[in-house]
């Protein structure tokens, strides 16, 4: 069952808590989805450990907080070192739990690093403020304080790269974390967690529970009061019950949650940019992605040509293995995922809408893979329009007019991406700051880079992940009068 790994000390049997792993013989699987194949078994971690975690995590933070803001940026950066030298294998792992193409995994490896590395540089510009004061004989000091124990929940499309953009920026602040990765894809986690500990990072300071009640271990995330923050990245319902939870402690929480990405296609855009945009934005991740493009709005006069340039480019797709050379789509994470894409198109088609399926992908049946798809003759009647589709089909709406578009875009209550292309500088500007979104790309689909603020408006979540802005939220500003100067 062990996988071929270079470095075999990446593949983890389970929790790590104050710098021991936790074997048990109650243990779930994971699998391969592209093979169906048991990869690995995990031991099973519920409340007890969750528990144990968040009291580790405490008494590390005494400590780590304490760390000069140049030691915790060496250690992480000693961490990105380790992540980045040991890619391929990591690309791997992660190819085999959650079936991305291996240059996708491998793509996934190197962003998620570029974080760590981010906020290993960021560790050191953790500065406070001197400000007026009403009288001559005070002063005004600001400083930031990190917020204590964090909480991480991660989903199974990034495994890696969500993980690290949590744990890092909560390391770089002074906080220490507890993490919960996706039972589908706890394997990834699991050799991040190993590496830290190879990078000097101490015990207690990155403490990840695996186990397959999540709700029992989301429980102890969000109502322990010794953790004083939750981020999460995630399904809206799910995100929804865990403000609930943490609301009786009153913990900060940030939320990357759904999307309903907008992709619209102006007259005046460059139709080939645009199909190749929306190949990348839809098909990232087999279209697991919650910046995937999810409702493609045409203008009425260049419907006809980008619909039968978007219908070439996604015949030449390469659905399979992801494991295997030159596969572009991977099969969706399980049959539960693969149902909900499957039932959405038969309700788009079933309300009048046409599917398409190259002919190449037609005997694309059974097992995980989903047969990329281009739905046309859309409306806003279909399930579709208001669900996140997270498969690999594309949907085709038309419009006639700038303001119908905008209207068709913020029509959701999910406010994530949106795209769109246009070469009129006016309308760039005016469309880009009408939608009702957190990111927009303007002629380009390649949004997501450790530099900038990644998060959502609306049913989306708050909080951004990222950039200058991605340290705030593990970090309390702390305001001290100085008086009788
Ligand atoms: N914004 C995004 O990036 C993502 C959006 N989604 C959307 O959500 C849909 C469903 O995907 P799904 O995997 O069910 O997403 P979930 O929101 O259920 O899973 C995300 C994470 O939350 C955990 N979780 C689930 N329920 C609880 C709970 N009660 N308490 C604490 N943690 C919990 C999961 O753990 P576990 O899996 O171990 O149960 C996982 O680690 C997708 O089709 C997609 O539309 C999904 C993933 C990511
Ligand atoms: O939540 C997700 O779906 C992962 C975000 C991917 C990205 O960072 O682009």
């Amino acid at each position: 069952m062990s996988l071929t790994l270079t470095n075999s000390k990446l593949q983890r049997q389970g929790s790590v808590i104050d710098g021991a792993w936790l074997q048990s013989s109650d243990e779930f699987v994971v699998e391969n989805p592209a093979t169906g194949q048991v990869v690995a078994t995990v031991a099973n971690a519920g409340a007890a450990e969750a528990e144990a975690a968040v009291l580790a995590a405490e008494r590390a933070g005494v400590q780590w907080r304490e760390f000069s803001a140049k030691k915790r940026s060496t250690l992480l950066k000693a961490w990105y070192e380790l992540v980045v030298s040991n890619a391929n294998d990591l690309a791997v792992l992660l190819t085999t739990e959650q079936g991305k193409p291996l240059a996708e995994a491998k793509a996934e490896i190197l962003y998620g690093a570029s974080y760590i590395e981010w906020f290993a540089e960021q560790a050191k510009r953790i500065e406070g403020a001197v400000i007026p004061a009403p009288a001559s004989n005070q002063r005004i000091v600001t400083v930031k304080q990190p917020v204590g124990v964090v909480a991480a929940i991660t989903p199974w499309n990034f495994p890696m790269a969500m993980l690290a953009r949590k744990i890092a920026p909560a390391l770089a602040a002074g906080c220490t974390v507890v993490a919960k990765p996706a039972k589908e894809t706890p394997l990834s986690a699991l050799a991040m967690a190993y590496l830290a500990q190879e990078a000097g990072i101490p015990p207690g300071v990155i403490n990840l529970v695996t186990g397959q009640d999540s709700s029992a271990i989301g429980g102890v995330f969000t109502q322990h009061p010794s953790v004083k923050k939750l981020t999460f990245t995630g399904s809206t319902a799910v995100g929804k019950t865990l403000l609930e939870q943490s609301a009786a402690t009153i913990k900060k929480c940030s939320m990357e949650l759904g999307g309903n990405a907008p992709f619209i296609v102006f007259d005046d855009a460059d139709i080939d940019a645009a199909v190749a945009g929306c190949i990348a934005a839809k098909f990232r991740n087999a279209g697991q992605t919650c910046v995937c493009v999810n409702r493609i709005f045409v203008h009425d006069k260049v419907k006809a040509a980008f619909t039968k340039k978007l219908v070439e480019a996604v015949a030449k797709l390469k659905v399979g293995d992801g494991i295997e050379e030159g596969v572009a789509i991977g099969p969706l994470i399980n049959a539960a995922a693969f149902k909900k894409v499957s039932e959405l198109v038969i309700d788009a088609c079933n309300k009048g809408a046409k599917a398409i399926v190259a002919e190449g992908h037609t005997h694309l049946n059974g097992a995980l893979f989903y047969p990329p798809t281009v739905v046309t003759e859309a409306t806003t009647q279909m399930d579709v329009f208001n669900e996140e589709i997270f498969g690999p089909v594309a949907v085709v709406y038309s419009f006639s007019s700038e303001e119908e578009a905008i209207a068709l875009a913020n029509n959701t209550p999910f406010g994530l991406a949106g795209y769109f292309y246009s070469r009129d500088i006016g309308r760039v500007w005016r469309v880009a700051s009408a939608l009702e979104v957190g990111m927009v790309g303007v002629n380009d689909t390649a949004i997501s880079n450790e530099m900038a603020p990644f998060g959502g408006v609306k049913e989306s979540g708050f909080g951004r992940e990222g950039s200058q802005m991605g340290l705030d939220d593990y970090l309390e500003t702390k305001y001290m009068l100085m008086g009788g100067l």
